[in-house]
C-alpha cells in the first residue's frame, strides 16, 4: 500500500515537459519542510497498486509524474515496473535527498538549500528561485536547468538571474497561469 493525497489529470505546469498533459500521482508527506512549498500537506489515503493503476488507465494520456510530498519515500521499482506495463512514460518531481528506483523514464531534482544531495542521475534540475547562489548547482549530471519563480512572484528577478546565468532557463508555473490544476 502506498499513501496517496491525490491522483489528477492536468497538463505538467513546469519545467521542459510545459504544456504536456500527464496523470499526476501526489504521494503524501515529506522528509523536507519547505516555506514556500505550495503543495496543500494533506495525510492521504493508503492506495493499493492496483487502485492506484486503474485511476491512472482513467485518463487517455500516456505521461505519469510521481510528486508529492516527496514520491521517493513511496516508490519502489515494482511500481514503476507495472506503470510501465501499462504503457506509461514515468516521469517523478523529487528534492534529490532520497535514493530512486531504477527505470524512471525522467527525473526532475529540485534540490533545496541546506540539503545533502543524493541522486547521481537526473534529466533536469529545477530550482525554485529565492535568491540563492546557483553556480552550486551548474556541475549537477543535469542536461537541463531551470529556474522557477517562487509562487509566480519574483518572476522579474528570475528573469535577471537567468539572463546572467545563461546555462538556465525560465520556468513558469504555467498551470497557475491559466488556472488548472
Ligand atoms: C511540490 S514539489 C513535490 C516534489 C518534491 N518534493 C520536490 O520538492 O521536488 C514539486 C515542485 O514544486 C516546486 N515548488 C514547490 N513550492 C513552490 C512554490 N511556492 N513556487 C514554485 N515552485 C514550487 C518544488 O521545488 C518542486 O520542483
Ligand atoms: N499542472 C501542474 N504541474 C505541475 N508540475 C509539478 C507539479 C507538482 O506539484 O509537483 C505540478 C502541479 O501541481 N500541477
Ligand atoms: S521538498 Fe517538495 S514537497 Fe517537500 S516541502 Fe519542499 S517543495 Fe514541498
Ligand atoms: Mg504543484
Amino acid at each position: 500500500m502506498r499513501k496517496i493525497n491525490e491522483i489528477f489529470y492536468s497538463l505538467q505546469g513546469e519545467g521542459y515537459h510545459t504544456g504536456t498533459p500527464a496523470v499526476f500521482i501526489r504521494f503524501s508527506g515529506c522528509n523536507l519542510k519547505c516555506g514556500f512549498c505550495d503543495t496543500r500537506h494533506e495525510d492521504g489515503r493508503m492506495m493499493g497498486d492496483e487502485e492506484i493503476l486503474d485511476e491512472v488507465g482513467k485518463y487517455p494520456a500516456r505521461m505519469v509524474i510521481l510528486t508529492g510530498g516527496e514520491p521517493s519515500l513511496w516508490i519502489d521499482e515494482p511500481f514503476i515496473d507495472l506503470l510501465h506495463k501499462a504503457g506509461k512514460y514515468v516521469c517523478i518531481e523529487t528534492n534529490g535527498t532520497h535514493f530512486l528506483p531504477t527505470g524512471i523514464d525522467w527525473v526532475t531534482c529540485s534540490p533545496k538549500q541546506g540539503t545533502k544531495l543524493v541522486l547521481t542521475r537526473m534529466n533536469e534540475v529545477k530550482v525554485v528561485y529565492e535568491g540563492q547562489n546557483i553556480d552550486v548547482y551548474e556541475s549537477l549530471p543535469a542536461e537541463h536547468f531551470f529556474l522557477q519563480p517562487c509562487s509566480c512572484s519574483n518572476t522579474r528577478e528570475v528573469v535577471d538571474c537567468v539572463m546572467r546565468h545563461p546555462k538556465w532557463r525560465l520556468s513558469l508555473q504555467t498551470h497557475k497561469l491559466i488556472n488548472i490544476e
